[in-house]
């Protein structure tokens, strides 16, 4: 299950300083991820703790299902949230499934369920029960203490996740697998994401929709795709900064700009599914203008430099 998320012109004022967040509307569909981005300071982790009622919202509400949340019991909504932060905040003196096993215990669930939930997630996150159930964080990778805590937020299977920077921590590396792990629980558990990143990359990569915050203002709110072909203004553009043709080609796929013209015999050919810019290395591979697409079409380097332009 997974519930919509409604910021409703929710402003945050700490005593003295302009607002954290100022006037923020928008509107997180239920099961879809949202990316929080922006530079230090701009009010993401702000906008995230005003969702769990860590820090209340000065005006506005902010709105789960059709129940605004100021008006629910605090314990109530914390139920409904899996909250997952940068250095994973496992607990260094329990092991792997007493840390997973945490909420699910406070919710006085009996041990045979918490047992079999416990091995559920530790699959869900790629980590083999048998092997990872009984060691303790400290005996673990980054990466895989960093799955672990994502194992622990859906514990309880809440409806709502926020992550905090949580792959902050990551080498680069890592972080990219951790990543593709996220979207691959993702496509099955469904939930309502809203993610905190600095990193724009991070956040094109995982959100279908990106919100780019500045100073505690929101500057542009859209899928990833319309964030690269129009950034709004000279600001959102340099979050993404000089490659932008090359990420907008990574987040395309071939589906979406091949022609369902025939290709001629012999053009190499490339999947559907692959990104413009797999499709574009094959072209430089094999010094071909054109692709034949596996299971009918084509595509062409003529449609390639037609996307930044949508
Ligand atoms: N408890 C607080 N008291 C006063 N000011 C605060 C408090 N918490 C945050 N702020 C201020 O609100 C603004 C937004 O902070 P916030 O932590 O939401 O930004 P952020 O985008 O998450 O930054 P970072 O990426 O550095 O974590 C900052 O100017 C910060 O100094």
């Amino acid at each position: 299950m997974a519930l919509q998320v409604e910021f409703r012109d929710v402003t945050k004022a700490f005593p003295g300083t302009p607002p954290a967040v100022d006037r923020l509307s928008l509107t997180v569909e239920a099961g879809t991820i949202l990316a929080l981005v922006g530079p230090s300071g701009c009010g993401k982790t702000t906008t995230m703790k005003m969702v769990n009622r860590l820090i209340e919202p000065s005006s506005g509400d902010i709105v789960l299902g059709d129940t605004p949340i100021s008006r629910m019991p605090v314990k109530e909504l914390r139920r409904m949230i899996g909250y997952v932060i940068q250095y994973v905040g496992l607990f260094p003196h329990m092991s792997v499934a007493e840390n997973i096993a945490i909420v699910p215990r406070l919710l006085g669930w009996n041990k045979p369920r918490i047992d079999a939930r416990v091995d559920e997630l530790l699959t869900l996150v790629g980590l083999v029960p048998q092997t990872h159930r009984a060691r303790y964080p400290r005996n673990l990778s980054g990466g895989q203490q960093q799955r672990v805590g994502v194992a622990r937020a859906l514990a309880a299977d809440p409806p709502v996740l926020l992550m905090d920077e949580p792959f902050g921590a990551l080498d680069p590396i890592t972080r990219v697998r951790v990543q593709d792990k996220l979207l691959a629980i993702q496509g099955k558990v469904r939930k309502t994401i809203i993610i905190v990143t600095h990193d724009m990359d991070e956040a094109i990569r995982l959100g279908d929709k990106v919100a780019v915050l500045r100073a505690g203002r929101l500057v542009q709110h859209e899928a990833p795709v319309d964030i690269l072909r129009h950034p709004k203004d000279a600001f959102v553009a340099e979050l993404i900064g000089h490659d932008r043709l090359v990420k907008l080609l990574s987040t395309l796929s071939v589906a979406s700009v091949m022609s369902a013209d025939a290709a001629p015999a012999d053009t190499p050919s490339i999947n559907r599914a692959a990104t413009l810019e797999g499709a574009f290395l094959r072209m430089l591979d094999t010094g071909s203008d054109a692709l034949a697409v596996e299971g009918g079409g084509s595509l062409h380097i003529r449609d390639l430099l037609r996307v930044s332009t949508g």
